[in-house]
């Protein structure tokens, strides 16, 4: 079953594949996002991180291409007004410690093209919404790992973008804050594209899953049809369970055609 409209395709890639120093990271990529929310799941180095660098504009293929909202990140003619359109939270992120997290929200906004007043109010707004109101005048370096994740989120919404690229947003938070964060994405009007490792927030937040082994994309559906197939394997019956039967199930029939 299809879950992509092809007439509202925001975030596409044509046969993307990218190696590091020989070691394959991407190949044959083809993946089409719309609105909505996606989670893109694999085990470690299966390519998940390099494949949000490739649509964030931040990390040019070896091959393929990539469009976001049909223009091509890496293009001169089209690049500023692709890059306007995404935004990438990375999966860590280093702050200057003496800048204040409105004044490393706000220029970030700045940075992507807001005036420097609306950065200001925009920032003021998603800081809000991440939970860090009343920590918006402190430091970077009073603030604890966790919510320096959540500054990091708020960056990647400031400028409102169409497609949000989410590189393991939960990892790193306590189970509260992790709560938080699933339910500030369910919420995000945009098209997001999020990695993670935590079953239950795949389950929670996301209508499609594509799973990422050894480069390649092995799954890309509903995530309804990744937990039937996990309960068809496993019969667990409980749906975080069904979908780590899914996931794993996918990734050893995967590994027993390479071998
Ligand atoms: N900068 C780099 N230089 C060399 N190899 C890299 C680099 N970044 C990633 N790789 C390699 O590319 C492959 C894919 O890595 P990537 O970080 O994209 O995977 P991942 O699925 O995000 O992993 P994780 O879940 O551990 O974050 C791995 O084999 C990794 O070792």
């Amino acid at each position: 079953m299809s879950v992509t409209n092809a007439q509202n395709i925001t975030v596409q890639t044509i046969g993307v594949g990218h190696s590091y120093s020989g070691r394959v990271a991407l190949t044959g990529i083809d993946l089409s996002l719309t609105s909505g929310t996606t989670a893109l799941v694999g085990v470690n180095g299966a390519g998940k991180s390099t494949l949000l660098r490739t649509l964030a504009g931040a990390q040019q293929p070896d091959m393929g291409s990539v469009r976001v909202a049909g223009l091509d990140p890496y293009h001169r003619r089209d690049r500023r007004a692709a890059l306007i359109r995404v935004a990438l939270m990375p999966q860590t992120a280093t702050f200057p410690g003496n800048m204040t997290v409105h004044e490393v929200v706000s220029f970030v906004g700045w940075m992507r093209g807001l005036a420097s007043r609306t950065a200001g109010r925009r920032a003021a707004d998603v800081i809000e919404r991440v939970g860090l109101a009343t920590r918006s005048a402190d430091r970077m370096k009073s603030l604890s790992g966790g919510m320096a994740r959540r500054v990091a989120l708020a960056q990647a919404l400031v400028s409102a973008p169409d497609v949000l690229l989410l590189d393991e947003p939960s990892t790193g938070l306590d189970p509260e804050q992790r709560r938080a964060m699933v339910l500030l994405i369910r919420d995000l009007d945009a098209t997001v594209l999020f990695s993670s490792h935590i079953i239950e927030d795949v389950l929670d937040v996301a209508e499609r899953v594509v799973v990422l082994e050894s480069g390649r994309v092995i799954f890309d559906d509903a995530l309804t049809a990744l937990a039937a197939a996990g309960a068809a394997a496993g019969r667990c019956g409980s749906g975080a369970s069904d979908l780590e039967a899914g996931f794993l199930r996918l990734v050893s029939r995967s590994r027993g055609r390479e071998s």
